[in-house]
């Protein structure tokens, strides 16, 4: 099976009301070329959401009310899937793309490594990205009381920002601001009552080993012991007088040019040490000797590598990687990392 054939899936999370539903209409009432199917949990017996779902020919819903997506996902959410394929294959269910609608209390983590674990899932299906949702009026409340409000975030490819219309701009930023220190990697829209073109959160390949990786400016910041080019400026902290308290954060790590074995070592005793705390990560690396950039990117345990582009200017050759996590032994992990530069 080509990879073009693959059925592009996206995970839409956010918390209870965050505007997911708002979003998916949004959608359904613009995206007439193609079907979408919508596989939706509700926690509780009864599936309200469906309901709200504006009724529309080019829409399929799949409820599973069966208790909440994330507790048992491995065999629910993945006998759906197993069967949906199947049914698209012998015809029965006619659909384009998947959208996972999760409940506001999911965690996202089982839910994503769902499309890691299961052979015939990754053979089929493309998981495309985590939308993550964010009431930014009760935002900060939220992720001052449910821990899962900062997995959801941390998780995210692409943060869609709701209610922004009933909020002043000051708050729009405090509300920014943490929201950076979470998740500095996703790149962050605005939606007023689900008003976003699908362009901005369906179809981004957030899972492929491209080399796109941005930075918005954040907090843990590693400058190379040795210079790296005269142009390159290294992201100063915007935040330091923010005392935000959240157990999930970003960590940036930047250096120049990185010894491969060395690079492959810290990566591999990271990922076994800390995967279980790591969220999201991915890294653009700079090889010394190699001219392609040297990708990194993962969930949990599950990484991959691979060689991307080529560096096209000396001066170009920064090696920096993204961790979303819980709280790493960020000074001893600097360290390490360092002493990953390769020699002169
Ligand atoms: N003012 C305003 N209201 C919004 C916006 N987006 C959504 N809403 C409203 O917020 C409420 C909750 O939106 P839903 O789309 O049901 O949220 P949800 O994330 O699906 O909610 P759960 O299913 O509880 O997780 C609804 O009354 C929406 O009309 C927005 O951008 N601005």
């Amino acid at each position: 099976m080509t990879e073009s054939s693959h059925l592009p899936v996206t995970i839409l999370t956010g918390f209870l009301g965050s505007g997911k539903t708002t979003l998916i209409n949004y959608l359904l009432n613009h995206n007439q070329n193609e079907k979408i199917l919508i596989i939706e949990n509700e926690f509780g017996a009864v599936n309200v959401d469906s309901g709200l779902l504006k009724k529309n020919a080019n829409i399929e819903i799949v409820e599973m009310t069966n208790g909440c997506i994330c507790c048992n996902v491995q065999g629910e959410l993945t006998q759906a899937l197993h069967q949906l394929h199947q049914k698209r294959l012998n015809g029965t269910v006619q659909f384009d793309r998947l959208i996972i609608e999760t409940t506001g209390l999911a965690d996202p983590a089982p839910i994503v490594q769902t499309f890691f674990i299961d052979d015939f899932i990754r053979e089929t299906i493309q998981l495309d990205a985590v939308i993550t949702l964010v009431d930014c009026e009760h935002i900060l409340k939220q992720l001052d009381e449910h821990r899962v409000a900062s997995l959801q975030l941390g998780f995210a490819d692409r943060i869609i920002l709701t209610k922004t219309d009933r909020i002043d701009e000051e708050q729009k930023q405090t509300a920014l601001d943490r929201i950076n220190k979470i998740n500095n990697k996703a790149k962050i829209f605005v939606a007023t009552k689900g008003q976003i073109p699908k362009h901005q959160w369906l179809d981004i390949h957030s899972f492929d080993l491209d080399d796109e990786l941005e930075v918005s400016k954040g907090f843990f910041v590693i400058n190379s012991k040795k210079p790296l080019t005269s142009d390159f400026k290294p992201i100063n902290s915007n935040y330091a007088k923010q005392s935000w308290n959240d157990d999930i954060c970003s960590y940036v790590f930047e250096a120049g040019e990185l010894d491969l074995k060395k690079i492959g070592a810290f990566t591999e005793q990271l990922i076994e040490q800390y995967g279980n705390d790591m969220l999201r990560y991915k890294g653009v690396l700079a090889i010394k000797d190699q001219p392609q950039r040297l990708i990194v990117q993962g969930v949990h345990k599950v990484v991959g590598f691979d060689y991307g582009s080529i560096w096209e200017k000396p001066n170009e050759r920064i090696s920096r990687m993204v961790i979303i996590s819980r709280k790493l032994p960020f000074e001893e992990l600097k360290q390490a990392f360092l002493e990953t530069i390769a020699e002169e």
